[in-house]
């Protein structure tokens, strides 16, 4: 199946990045989670980039705020698909900064970005991605989105 690697610039981004983490254990995907940091750790960053795609990984999750260069740098250096989730840091303008600096990549190095502090969402995705080739996870993607559905009816059904 592959895992799912899933980064992040700091740990005080971690309460963010759980969601993520969450939402792939909940479909049985294997996840490794690890800081990196483009900007403290560049080597690290350079090594997890280069590598990833022959370690196993099959997508990357990369969460970081303020100046966000993790999820770009890592979509520069690897082959794999790459969401981006900008963090809301506490020194942030208004989340911005990570918004902006994840999703204004230039052509021909794509970041799929989601909303600020949307890891769930990231989870998501990256599971999508891995049950376009896995029917095992695909089916767990069905029942999800099928529950999604029946929250919906459900809620509905308190009105009448
Ligand atoms: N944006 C980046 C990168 C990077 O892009 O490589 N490395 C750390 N950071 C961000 O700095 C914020 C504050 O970090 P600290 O809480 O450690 O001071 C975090 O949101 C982190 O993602």
């Amino acid at each position: 199946m592959g895992k799912v690697g899933v980064i992040m610039g700091s740990k005080s981004d971690l309460p963010v990045m759980q969601d993520a983490i969450d939402i792939l254990k909940g479909f049985d995907i294997e996840v490794e989670v690890d800081i990196v940091s483009a900007h403290r750790t560049p080597e690290k960053l350079f090594d997890y980039g280069k590598h990833a795609h022959t370690n196993g990984f099959k997508v990357i999750i990369a969460g970081a705020g303020g100046a966000a260069h993790l999820p770009g740098m890592i979509a520069s250096l690897s082959p794999l698909p790459v969401i981006g989730v900008p963090v809301k840091s506490s020194n942030s303008i208004d989340g911005w900064d990570s918004v902006l600096s994840i999703l204004q990549m230039p052509g021909g190095v794509p970041v799929a970005t989601v909303a600020l502090n949307g890891a769930k969402n990231a989870g998501i995705l990256a599971a999508q991605i891995i049950g376009s080739h896995d029917s095992c996870v695909l089916d767990k993607v069905v029942a999800y989105k099928e529950g999604l559905k029946l929250k919906v009816h459900e809620s509905a059904k308190d009105l009448k």
